[in-house]
């Protein structure tokens, strides 16, 4: 039976899914590209600063659960448009809160920003693992992160220059709200594209089911999986409990080990400066490469995901790995050029993996739920981690222990990884193989069972 996969307009949907997501990502890091004239302007100490970020995780560990649940329920158009329309929103009260020096609806902006936010990660990589399933789905998801992550990086180079020059006739200079105001028009662009998405989903739910019909297929209990977007069972939330235990790791082990990632850019200036001797600038430049060098090479990651698998092998590769860099940044004095492209080769190398293996080891209609649930309580381990990497920074005076403790995450995420090795081969190795194979099986499988139905209902 013909699924959304089979069809060539996926690469479509790459596209939309991967403009969309850059669009938030853009937003998400607006603050720091004008941190000293948010300050300045609205006269705020360091903690409201840091603030405007905590503001927008805080509510995720929560509820990209309740966000991925309604993508199950209700499907991923409708999702879709309610999380693009909430950054929308979310932006433009966070604009107009700057523009009125209103530091009190800025935290309003950022906090209905997150809302929407960490779910759209949610929906994002759930239209593209049903579009590609037992396709190219390591190298879809891992174009649409690089499209995203340049996103930011474009965000550090624009936001100062429009807030220097402004936009002739349109946005004043030297206002932060001007280059807020043109990070609005890019969620208005995110909005645009998630529309035009909802098009091509509407299209192709008509074509697949004229399709179906022309094919008089036996319906699949679980479409989404299959590519068409009915929901035959609700998802609910006790359904949580059948998740496998390959799921539960893959959850835990998602936590841990991006906690030794993401936390660690919002501390990469003070470890580089306070253990090289450079400069803000230097440091600055220098704490960007691990998401440069991720962003080059994430689709060839997720092509050797596609065409060799070892996920699960390289999950526990990608933490290893992480954790020798975090503990040469604790006890070494290697030039910090290494660390850091190491680094970026292991985030690489476990986003490609982490996120497919999850929409391997659950049921189609429950997508929406495992990537709301893991990304949930992903943000617990990132609203956490900056309370304990500070509170052991100020007791200890240096970031030597806070390297270690990063170090020591990483190893629970190897001890994680080795756990979900021996866990996933005992369930038949599913995520150590090339998804296409699975794939074939599972349609040789559907086959035989169509036949036997058919032979079923002629004798009777
Ligand atoms: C922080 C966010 N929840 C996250 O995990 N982002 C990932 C990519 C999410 C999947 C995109 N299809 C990241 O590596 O930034």
């Amino acid at each position: 039976m013909m699924q959304r996969s089979d069809l060539k307009s996926r690469w479509v949907v790459l596209v939309l899914t991967a403009v969309i997501l850059a669009g938030s990502y853009f937003n998400y890091d607006g603050p720091a590209a004008l941190k000293a004239p948010l300050q300045e302007t609205l006269h705020l100490s360091d903690t409201q600063y840091n603030l405007l970020y905590s503001v927008y995780s805080f509510p995720n560990i929560v509820l990209p659960l309740f966000g991925g649940l309604l993508v199950d329920r209700c499907g991923t158009k409708a999702s879709l448009i309610l999380f693009v329309s909430t950054i929308v929103l979310g932006q433009g009260i966070f604009a107009a809160g700057v523009a009125l020096r209103r530091y009190d609806i800025a935290l309003v902006g950022r906090t209905v920003f997150g809302m929407g936010g960490e779910s759209l990660t949610v929906v994002q990589t759930t239209i593209q693992a049903v579009w590609f399933q037992g396709k190219e789905m390591a190298f879809a998801m891992g174009l649409g992160l690089t499209v995203a992550r340049l996103g930011s990086v474009i965000n550090d180079w624009v936001m100062p220059a429009i807030y220097q020059s402004g936009v002739p006739g349109l946005l004043p200079p030297l206002e932060p709200a001007s280059a807020l105001s043109f990070g609005f028009f890019i969620t208005l662009l995110s909005l645009g594209c998630a529309l035009a998405l909802l098009l091509l989903e509407v299209r192709t739910d008509r074509f697949l089911a004229a399709q179906h019909k022309r094919e008089q297929a036996q319906p699949l209990l679980h479409d989404t999986a299959a590519g068409a977007e009915a929901v035959v069972e609700h998802m609910s939330l006790a359904d949580i409990q059948h998740f496998s235990a390959s799921y539960w790791l893959l959850t835990v082990s998602c936590v841990v080990v991006y906690a030794t990632i993401l936390p660690f850019n919002n501390v990469a200036a003070g470890v580089i400066m306070g253990k090289y001797g450079v400069s803000l600038e230097v440091a600055d430049r220098l704490m960007s490469i691990p998401y440069l060098i991720a962003a080059c090479i994430n689709p060839f990651m997720g092509t050797a995901v596609d065409l060799l698998g070892y996920r699960a092998v390289m999950l526990t590769a990608g933490a290893a790995a992480l954790a020798a860099v975090h503990l040469s940044l604790a006890w070494t004095m290697v030039p910090v050029v290494l660390p850091l492209v190491a680094m970026g080769l292991s985030y690489s190398a476990y986003a490609a993996a982490i996120w497919p293996s999850i929409a391997l080891v659950v049921d189609g209609r429950a997508m929406g739920t495992a990537f709301g649930l893991t990304t949930a309580v992903q943000n617990g381990g990132m609203a956490s981690m900056p309370i304990a990497v500070g509170t052991l920074r100020d007791t200890t005076g240096s970031y030597q222990a806070v390297e270690i403790f990063f170090a020591c995450v990483a190893m629970v995420g190897v001890a994680v990884g080795v756990a979900l090795n021996v866990v996933n081969h005992r369930a038949g190795g599913g995520l150590n193989r090339v998804a296409k194979r699975r794939d074939a099986l599972e349609k040789k499988l559907e086959a035989v069972i169509r036949e036997d139905l058919e032979a079923d209902s002629q004798s009777r």
